[in-house]
């Protein structure tokens, strides 16, 4: 700037330069101008501050600047390792596409295959649906032959079931032929435990008779030996099928619809319970009678028959009954059936329909744990004395009725015209199984001791 010729040259906010003649004497327009001038140089010095303060911001800038680059940096590394993921996902589907592509060639040539397959059916559905056509001519004409075959069969089954009815009339005039009542005699061997034990003699003359002997020296040898006759005489080796074998004619009978009674009797430990019970692996007539009803019931109802096997426990202790289903105490009698005066009912029993041998078997095994317990009730704790009379009590109605049994059984076998069956709760249960059409089977066990030899002979 200089002002000593008058010319005043300055420089605008914008840089361009201001020439301006003043006179040295015009004060006022050099005034102005220095105001002019003073102006440009104020806006500059704020200019300048302005710049000055953005400049004191460069540290904060800075700082901010370096973290953002912290933070892009940190990016840029995320994403480096984004990218080799990503890299990784493609290769790994990559191969996929390349095993897809694999699988896809595979796919083509199997349905390839297939559709040769389903050509080569489609050709024999084709021979096959002609030979289908003969075949259905020949099936009207097979038909006719079936419908007539049907007939025929109905004819057979007819004859069979009257052939049946027949041969239930034949098995029962045998029956009928050999005797209603039968009586069994077998005689048990000695157990280990006995060997010590004396025998009688014994001496198996034939199948029906067997004669005892007594082996006390105290009598006269020309009176010791006892001949019995019976329908079947059973010695110590013979086993449980032999004795079924036997029996089980009866079992046929009951089949046809007639009463049939089978029972044990004998001393104690004379083999009642072997013979009807047996053992698990050696069945005795009941187990084995279980078997063949229901064995026989599946082949009959074949036939046309139907059948319904219904079954009641009960003992008689003291004459009185007991339900060997139920054991809450009841009343419980023997009645008359009002149809039939020589049938007869127990009021207030259990019955159970029953339709297969392990049913059957199941309520056997109840009706023996109940057994056992009413057997107990007799046996309740006491003074000696009440126990013995009540044991003696027990022995005089078994006598009882075992005589009772004895006088019926004699009665039919000699046909008399009054039958006692009303004498003793047990006979007159077994009313309808011992008299009338209905056969009874009785085995008389026999223990082969000396000791026993007056209760055999006496049996
Ligand atoms: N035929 C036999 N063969 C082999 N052992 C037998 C035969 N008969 C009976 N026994 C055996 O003799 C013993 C007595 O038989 P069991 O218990 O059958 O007599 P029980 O007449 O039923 O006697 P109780 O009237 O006292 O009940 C038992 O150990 C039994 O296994």
């Amino acid at each position: 700037m200089s002002s000593a010729t008058g010319t005043s040259r300055f420089t605008t906010g914008a840089g361009k330069p201001i020439n301006k003649h003043i006179p040295p004497y015009d004060f006022k327009a050099r005034y102005n101008d220095l105001l002019e001038k003073h102006k440009i140089l104020k806006e500059k010095y704020e200019q300048k501050c302005e710049q000055m303060g953005n400049l004191e911001n460069l540290p904060e800038q800075l700082e901010e600047t370096q973290s953002h680059l912290v933070s892009t940096t940190e990016e840029l590394k995320n994403t480096k390792i984004d990218k080799k993921c990503l890299q990784r996902q493609i290769n790994s589907q990559q191969q996929k596409i390349e095993s897809l592509a694999d699988s896809l060639t595979k796919t083509t040539e199997e349905l390839q295959k297939l559709k040769q397959t389903y050509n080569k059916l489609k050709q024999e559905h084709g021979e096959l649906s002609v030979e289908l056509l003969e075949l259905s001519d020949s099936s009207a004409d097979l038909d006719d032959k079936n419908f007539k075959l049907m007939e025929d069969i109905t004819a057979y089954k007819e004859q069979l079931f009257r052939s049946d009815v027949e041969r239930k009339e034949l098995h029962n005039s045998v029956m009928d032929l050999r005797g209603n009542i039968r009586v069994f005699c077998r005689v048990r061997p000695a157990l280990d435990v006995e060997q010590d034990k004396s025998l009688c003699g014994w001496n198996y003359v034939d199948e029906n008779t067997v004669e005892i002997i007594n082996n006390d020296p105290l009598v006269k040898a020309k009176n010791n030996g006892h001949i019995f006759s019976f329908y079947q005489v059973f010695h110590p080796c013979s086993k449980h099928e032999d004795i079924f074998e036997l029996a089980s004619p009866l079992i046929q009978s009951a089949l046809d619809g007639y009463n049939v009674c089978i029972f044990a009797y004998g001393q104690t430990g004379s083999g009642k319970t072997f013979t009807m019970d047996g053992t698990t692996r050696n069945l005795g007539v009941i187990a084995r009678t279980v078997d063949l009803l229901f064995d026989s019931t599946k082949a009959y109802r074949n036939l046309g028959w139907q059948y319904e096997i219904k079954v009641q426990f009960l003992e008689i202790y003291n004459e009185l009954l007991y339900d060997l289903l139920d054991n809450e105490p009841k009343e419980m009698e023997i009645r008359m059936t009002t149809n039939n005066k020589n049938d007869i009912y127990v009021s207030n029993i259990t019955q159970e329909t029953v339709d297969n041998a392990d049913r059957l078997r199941q309520l056997m095994k109840v009706a023996r744990m109940n057994r056992a317990t009413a057997a107990t009730v007799g046996n309740e704790p006491g003074s000696r004395s009440p126990k013995t009379s009540v044991r003696m009590n027990e022995t005089k109605n078994i006598n009882r009725s075992l005589s009772e049994l004895t006088n019926v059984i004699l009665a039919l076998l000699q046909k008399q015209d009054h039958i006692p069956y009303r004498n003793s709760k047990l006979t007159h249960l077994l009313m309808p199984s011992l008299g009338g059409n209905s056969k009874t089977l009785m085995f008389i066990n026999v223990a082969p001791f000396q000791d026993c030899f007056n209760e055999s002979v006496g049996n």
